[in-house]
């Protein structure tokens, strides 16, 4: 777990050999508390390195032992026996030195660092704070402004930037490790008082209250209802106003507050399953470990309408040329001018050179018989794919793959139209392509175990964080949406406002309520989807009440307010008002008001007060019970796929840990429980009924989310 050497015959080197990246676990606390006693009591030592194996420093905490008790040495009084210690230590920090690496890091007396190490403080998005004395060691060593900023984001920083902060002595692009035995020779009967960050005096600026206010309103802003970044805040006044012997106990004492809560326990949670998520698996046995991509250099796109531009950026800021072809002269030049523009404001931002070429507009579908990889992009309408597809059969080389980037149509009844099935995949980005970072990638009964790699390898590549799932109608997230969305429109008809509706579900943390999210993607979309699958239009049975459809409740509302042209931001007007089409600043518009008071009084529906929490339970709950559905069915392999999904396609907040974590948060009873009471008020709602995987877990004892794929026993799986 460290491995202890005398180099140069008086600098003891200690090693940490824990990979993959060397984290403090009780076995590597105790190695190091045992090779920092030998070197200190040797005589022959005269000064110590501490570095990581295999390139990386130290990637902090063992995460993982969180969950148990403490066993081992606790890492504060470790620290401070470093920094106290007689004989210069010198960090040698390659990789990442991060969280409890970072927090050694600050405890030697000199830190040499590769040019191409990160450092940061990113316990805050783990839900607690760094508690082995960052909190108090950081602003003694840079001050407050920067340490607030760096512990209250959590954000990585560059080996430069640590320069230029004060926080490491030389930045190299040699073998770091070296160095810091030079350095540490060097460094042999220099005065150490000064080098002890504990020791020296926190430079305190003179509107410290102003300042710790304006922080906290900031982060109250960002993420509302996250307890961490508070307690950080609450920590660094400490560093502030006390001295470290009474700061480390209060950074302590706060640490004891965030340690056992739900929320650290929630954003823990999600560091793994985001891990987790690209570990596929198929029930053939073929796995992403076992599974070889295709390189992919050349790709094409079909379509430059929004969803199509975002992929041709996502795909050539990664050095991938691309292909885009549209059907008009017009599209074509339209779409070429905003990807140009797309990709060199992006270049701007990131200082790099803008790779246009790379890039080149066509109108043929007879240029791309060469590239690897197309992904077609065009209108949600499958006759037009199919056509697609089936030109792509022919114009495309037999080896090129065929993606498509439907939101929820068949992926294997466009790869039937096809020379090559086995070749076809799914890949659902999420608008806009080039910033949202979710990539759905849908998996056929015949796409290939190579072409599955393919996909979330291309995925990974262009920065997303890619999920495998199974084809039906939606996949996972949009398949899920469905029961989410219907709960929010019969809460309108019920008595509720979108406003009310909204309110409720930022404030459990969503980055935008349900109807504010629906305005931002457009209304139009759902209504074209309604009107193809008979919900509404000349094909719906004259007999059916008019708050039916199908045999089950159905809600005409949305309807209504695109039967106005009130798409949503695009028009200026949807749910709510905007100031111009396109503009952002929803304000709540009098119309629905009246439109939903007409309704109400149309059906003689009585409103009724709503609270918050029926708002949350029925949307919420629909939308964990859907997937448990989706995990019987075998279209999510795992409910951390499911949750991922959540996270980074549909702003489910991280401190929730998504929809199936936080069901079983709530506890698989109470949701059992709360959907049985909400069927019984809403028979007509198949939805509220509780599916048979949640019956069984809650029959089981409600094992933890880790343990329900035992559960889950499909008899036939889509994934
Ligand atoms: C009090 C609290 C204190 C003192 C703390 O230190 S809290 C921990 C603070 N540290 C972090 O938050 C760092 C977390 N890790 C990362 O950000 C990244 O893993 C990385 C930047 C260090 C490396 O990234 P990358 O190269 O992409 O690799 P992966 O993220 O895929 O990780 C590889 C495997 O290592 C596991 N891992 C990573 N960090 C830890 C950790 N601190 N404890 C336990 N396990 C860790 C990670 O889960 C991957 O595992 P597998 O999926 O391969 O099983």
């Amino acid at each position: 777990m460290a491995r202890y050497e005398l180099v140069k015959r008086s600098v003891a080197l200690i090693t940490l050999t824990n990979p993959p990246v060397n984290a403090l676990s009780s076995a590597v606390r105790h190695a190091i508390a045992k090779s920092m006693e030998h070197a200190l009591n040797d005589p022959k030592v005269k000064a110590v390195v501490i570095c990581g194996e295999n390139g990386r420093f130290c990637g902090g905490a063992d995460i993982r032992e969180f969950a148990g008790p403490l066993r081992g040495p606790p890492l504060v009084p470790l620290l401070d026996a470093i920094e106290a210690g007689e004989k210069p230590v010198v960090a040698a920090i390659e990789g990442v030195a991060l969280g409890g690496g970072f927090e050694l890091a600050l405890v030697c007396h000199y830190r040499i660092v590769h040019f191409k190490a990160r450092l940061g403080l990113p316990e805050v998005t783990l839900g607690i704070l760094p508690a082995a004395g960052g909190t108090q060691r950081l602003p003694r060593l840079i001050g407050i402004p920067a340490a607030l900023e760096l512990i209250t984001t959590g954000r990585h920083i560059s080996a430069q930037e640590a320069l230029k902060l004060g926080i490491v002595d030389q930045v190299t692009e040699q073998n770091a490790c070296e160095l810091a035995v030079e350095f540490a020779l060097r460094a042999v009967a220099k005065p150490l008082s000064s080098r002890r960050v504990s020791m020296l005096t926190t430079p305190c600026p003179p509107d410290l209250d102003a300042l710790l206010e304006a922080v906290t309103m900031q982060v109250k802003r960002k993420a509302r209802g996250v307890m961490a970044p508070l307690a950080c805040i609450q920590a660094v006044r400490a560093a502030a106003t006390m001295p470290y012997s009474k700061g480390i106990k209060r950074e302590s004492e706060l640490m004891a507050t965030l340690f056992n809560s739900g929320q650290a326990r929630a954003l823990q949670y999600c560091f793994f399953a985001q891990r987790t998520a690209g570990k596929w698996t198929l029930p053939s046995g073929a796995q992403w470990n076992n599974s070889k991509p295709r390189e992919i250099r050349s790709a094409a796109i079909i379509g430059l309408g929004t969803m199509g531009r975002g992929i041709v950026v996502s795909l050539a800021r990664v050095g991938i040329s691309v292909i885009a072809v549209e059907s008009e002269k017009k599209l074509l030049e339209t779409g070429k001018q905003m990807v140009i523009g797309m990709l060199e404001r992006d270049a701007k931002r990131r200082g790099v050179s803008a790779s246009l070429n790379l890039l080149k507009f066509t109108l043929s579908l007879q240029d791309l018989k060469d590239v690897d990889l197309v992904i077609e992009a065009v209108f949600e309408d499958m006759a037009l794919k199919k056509r697609v597809f089936q030109e792509l059969s022919k114009v495309c080389r037999p080896a090129t793959l065929l993606c498509t980037n439907t939101s929820g149509l068949d992926v294997d009844a466009l790869a039937g139209v096809t020379d090559r099935p086995h070749l076809v995949v799914g890949m659902h980005f999420f608008s806009p392509a080039h910033v949202m970072k979710l990539l759905e990638v849908v998996c056929g009964p015949r796409s290939s175990s190579e072409t599955i790699a393919t996909a979330m390898s291309l995925g990974k590549r262009m920065g997303k964080v890619s999920v495998a799932v199974g084809n039906c109608p939606g996949f996972v997230g949009n398949r899920m949406l469905k029961p989410y969305l219907d709960q929010a429109t019969f809460l309108l008809e019920e008595g509720a406002t979108p406003e009310q509706i909204d309110k409720a579900l930022e404030d459990f943390g969503f980055a935008m309520g349900v109807f504010r999210m629906s305005d931002l993607a457009g209304l139009d979309v759902g209504w074209r989807v309604r009107k193809e699958s008979g919900l509404i239009g000349p094909d719906v049975d004259p007999k059916n009440p008019p708050r039916r459809r199908q045999g089950r409740r159905y809600c005409p509302i949305p309807d209504m307010v695109c039967e106005q042209g009130r798409f949503g931001q695009k028009t200026g007007r949807g749910w709510y008002m905007y100031d111009k089409p396109g503009g952002t600043n929803a304000k709540p518009d009098p119309l629905i008001q009246n439109l939903l008071e007409m309704y109400r009084s149309r059906y003689g529906i009585q409103p009724r007060n709503i609270s918050d929490q029926e708002i949350i339970e029925r949307c919420l709950f629909a939308l964990a019970n859907e997937g448990f559905r989706i995990l019987e069915d075998g279209i999510a392999a795992r409910p951390e796929d499911i949750d991922v999904i959540y996270l980074f396609g549909y702003g489910f907040p991280r401190h929730g840990g998504g929809p199936m974590f936080y069901a079983s948060m709530v506890g698989l009873e109470r949701v059992l429980e709360r959907l049985e009471h909400y069927h019984q008020a809403h028979p007509d709602v198949p939805h509220l009924e509780p599916s048979p995987l949640l019956k069984k877990l809650v029959a089981c004892g409600s094992p933890p989310v880790q343990k329900w794929r035992e559960h889950i026993k499909t008899m036939h799986s889509h994934l």
